[in-house]
């Protein structure tokens, strides 16, 4: 008999209370041509501790939502909440800096001029100095960098820079994490290998966590909650497991077959390349 759909190794566990809801957000931007709609009437949940991604291809509208949750971007429909808390729509529009919402981009974006642990006190500035060097030494701790606090971020390959972005975007307790294409910037082992670190750290933290990327393996990585985007809108979300066994259209199913082909194939020619060179 086949497996009832609970006991998938992944199915979502139940109950837990929803964290981020994005209910019918629709927005877009404003050009010479009048106003261009990119996100149109999306709606998803996660929970509280869930890490959800948005995976879709170039364009589609993945990093306008991000800023939108952020509070970079205005709604022209539809409600964002974190927790009890509307951060936009129905008339509110909280201040990015007052959405606790941490952010962690491809490019790190460490400060050159600060040691490591410089860069992960930074979002500490207004904590007396003793909570400052406790939080920091806690954050370098959980990503394993406590030996490089002293280092700068030229010296730290570009998985150490990463795990430090992560460290600082965490140190000031977000309630919610936000990750646009986090890894695209590494080679393609360091990549997966981080995004299943990244994952256990936040699991560990117990952090709620919403990523955006257009690679398939790492999404499959790092999230519990994916969702397969078209043009501005979710054609599915839903763990790992159902996307593979029940893709809910043509869309969803051809879009994973055909990224796991092009990802292993992908992998297949980088890992060949570097082969060849050590056999001519
Ligand atoms: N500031 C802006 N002004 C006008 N149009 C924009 C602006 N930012 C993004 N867009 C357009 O909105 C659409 C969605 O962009 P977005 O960056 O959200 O896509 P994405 O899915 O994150 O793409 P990628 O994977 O390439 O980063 C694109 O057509 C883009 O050209």
């Amino acid at each position: 008999m086949p497996p009832a759909l609970s006991a998938a190794p992944d199915a979502p566990s139940v109950s837990t209370p929803d964290r981020l809801v994005l209910d019918g957000i629709s927005l877009g931007y404003e050009s010479r041509n009048g106003y261009r709609a990119v996100v149109d009437d999306l709606s998803l949940t996660l929970e509280q501790g869930a890490i959800g991604c948005l995976l879709g291809s170039s364009g589609c509208g993945k990093t306008t939502i991000l800023r939108a949750i952020a509070g970079f971007e205005p709604l022209r429909s539809g409600v964002i909440r974190l927790g009890s808390e509307t951060l936009s729509g129905d008339g509110i529009q909280v201040l990015p800096e007052r959405r606790r919402v941490g952010m962690m981009f491809q490019d790190y974006a460490l400060f050159p001029h600060l040691t490591v642990e410089g860069n992960v006190a930074f979002g500490l500035r207004k904590r007396p100095a003793a909570e400052r060097l406790r939080r920091t030494a806690e954050m370098l701790e959980l990503v394993g960098l406590s030996a490089l606090a002293r280092s700068y971020p030229h010296e730290l390959s570009g998985g150490q820079q990463q795990r430090v972005a992560l460290a600082r975007a965490l140190a000031p307790e977000p309630e919610l994490l936000l990750l646009d294409e986090p890894f695209s910037n590494l080679d393609v082992d360091t990549r997966e290998r981080l995004a299943y670190e990244v994952r256990d750290i936040l699991k560990r933290t117990g952090h709620t966590a919403l990523l955006v990327t257009h690679n398939q393996a790492e999404a499959f990585a790092i999230a519990d909650q994916i969702g397969i985007m078209r043009e501005g809108k979710i054609e599915q979300w839903d763990s790992p497991w159902r996307l593979h066994h029940h893709p809910a259209n043509d869309f969803v199913a051809e879009f994973i077959r055909r990224e796991s082909l092009m990802s292993s194939r992908a992998n297949a020619s980088m890992r060949g390349a570097s082969t060849g060179s050590r056999h001519p």
